[in-house]
């Protein structure tokens, strides 16, 4: 199901844990700041209106997505519960877009497989700024909302397991 079809910010509270004994870590990369921004502050908002406290919650800045892979990778050797990549790729002129995407979704399924933290994929992958706009708080909803609430999960996930 494409995004088109499904808002990101729509999520059943029902479903949700409460995430008050949980840490979380956010990597957030500086590129398109205006759209890593507000994919920050919708996960933000989405882990505090679930339960987690401010205080539990730890921000680091990387220069862009290609960096979110080693910040995410020592973001898990802290004390936290679960990690969200938040990064916007953008297509130019040249293949450099693509090169970015792929190490980026690589490196942190890599993180994935071989630690034990589990680490969010908020990295928009956008042709335009438009689209990058419509899904980090825009008519699509936002991004940041959807890796929270992911992150919630995976950490209960990470507990009972
Ligand atoms: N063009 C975008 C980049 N490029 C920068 C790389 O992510 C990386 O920081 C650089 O190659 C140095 O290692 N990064 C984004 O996050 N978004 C872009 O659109
Ligand atoms: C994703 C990128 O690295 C890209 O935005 C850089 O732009 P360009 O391909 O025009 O150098």
């Amino acid at each position: 199901m494409a995004t088109v079809n499904k808002n990101l910010s729509d999520y059943d509270k029902t479903t949700i844990p409460n995430a008050s004994k949980f840490r979380f870590g956010i990597v957030v990369s500086e590129w398109n700041n205006n759209i890593t921004e507000a994919l920050y502050q919708g996960a933000y908002n989405a882990l505090v209106e679930n339960g987690a406290l401010p205080s539990n919650i730890i921000r680091w800045d990387v220069p862009g997505s290609f960096e979110l892979i080693y910040g995410s990778k020592k973001m898990q050797e802290q004390m936290v519960n679960a990690v969200i990549a938040i990064g916007s790729v953008i297509q130019g002129e040249t293949k450099h877009f693509d090169f970015v995407c792929e190490a980026v979704s690589q490196g942190i399924k890599d993180l994935n497989v071989n630690r034990e933290t589990p680490v969010i994929f908020c990295v928009l992958t956008d042709n335009t700024m438009q689209q990058a706009i419509d899904r980090a708080g825009g008519k699509h909803g936002n991004k940041g909302t959807e890796a929270a609430i992911a992150a919630i999960k995976m950490a209960e996930l990470r507990k009972n397991s």
